[in-house]
């Protein structure tokens, strides 16, 4: 069997005499972004603290590539980039100066860090900036190179605190894009406030909430967490209200402007072909039909107050 590329066990930490985290175990066994959500002070920085080998965990296990992080720290950092909120750039160094630094940091073979800064350059879009210094560069590239020391050392893992932060629009559309390249090949844990980022990166979901877990899913499963229970349609010949609530499965009518209403149900057992066939039948003149899902906002609130057995 493969082995897991992170595997996190009953996890706990405790600062003083405060558990910030408690009991918190998944695994990451596929490439991909992971984005770990939560609340101020959920635990999410902990967490990634302890699993990138910053902070040492009061209680658990973190295994990279199969390598305890406690055990074996230098062998289990060979597998793990860190990209803290604050990039931790030399900005009185050059581009490659830079890189050169940090793939020697990163115990990368001396013959084979001029190849190793080259990659990680062409993968980030920084080759045109080889010789500028590192406090000239914008904050989109600042960022970028943020993102190529995290991998110059070829990482199957990396952690990637809030990247987007601070960056403009355009920039924060370019990183998004750099993230899910990276994430092609190696596993990608991101850190992230911002909700449509997290639809728009992420392919799994972990949600710690008062340092324990809350959800662990796939990204379609995180967006179906609160079952739809209605369905918005626009009839040109609508029937009356009594008409709509005797269709199977429909268990309330609202009348919401001229032709348009919403359908409760208490089933979503093929309910929206149901209301597909009694308008056919009946001659209603369908126009538009759709599931009214939750938002993430809501779906996130939901979580965060979702009590902890
Ligand atoms: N160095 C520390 N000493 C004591 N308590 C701490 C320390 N760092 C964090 N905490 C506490 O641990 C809990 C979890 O904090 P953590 O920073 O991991 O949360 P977070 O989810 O990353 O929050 P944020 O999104 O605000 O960064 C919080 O109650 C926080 O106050």
């Amino acid at each position: 069997m493969d082995v897991a590329i992170v595997k996190v066990e009953n996890l706990s930490h405790r600062y003083s005499s405060q558990w910030a985290i408690q009991d918190i175990s998944f695994e990451i066994n596929q490439t991909g972004v992971l984005g770990l959500l939560g609340s101020n002070g959920a635990g999410k920085s902990t967490t990634m603290n302890i699993m990138c080998g910053v902070l040492k965990q009061t209680k658990g296990e973190v295994y990279i590539n199969g390598v305890s992080l406690r055990d074996n720290p230098v062998e289990a950092k060979k597998h793990i980039g860190f990209l803290p909120q604050k990039p931790p750039l030399h900005l009185d160094l050059n581009v490659d100066e830079y890189l050169t630094h940090c793939a020697y940091l990163r115990s990368v073979e001396p013959k084979h860090i001029k190849a190793a800064v080259e990659k990680a350059k062409d993968k980030c879009g920084i080759m045109h900036f080889s010789k500028r210094l590192v406090r000239n560069l914008s904050g989109g590239y600042q960022q970028r190179l943020g993102i190529a020391q995290a991998i110059v050392h070829d990482p199957k893992f990396v952690v990637l605190d809030e990247p987007t932060n601070g960056l403009d629009p355009n920039q924060i559309v370019e990183i998004r894009n750099l993230v899910k390249e990276i994430a092609v090949d190696r596993a990608v844990m991101l850190s992230t406030h911002i909700l449509p980022e997290v639809q728009m990166t992420c392919d799994q979901i972990r949600m710690i909430e008062s340092g324990h877990m809350v959800f662990a899913g796939t990204m379609d499963e995180f967006n179906n967490y609160i079952k739809p229970d209605s369905l918005v349609v626009l009839m040109d010949a609508p029937p009356s209200e009594n008409e709509l609530r005797a269709i199977p499965g429909i268990v309330g009518v609202e009348n919401l402007t001229n032709k348009r209403f919403r359908l409760h149900f208490d089933t979503m057992d093929a309910i929206s072909e149901k209301v597909i066939e009694a308008s056919v039948a009946n001659g209603w003149h369908l126009q538009e039909i759709n599931m009214e899902k939750s938002s993430l906002d809501v779906i996130f609130a939901k979580l965060s107050g979702k009590k902890i057995n």
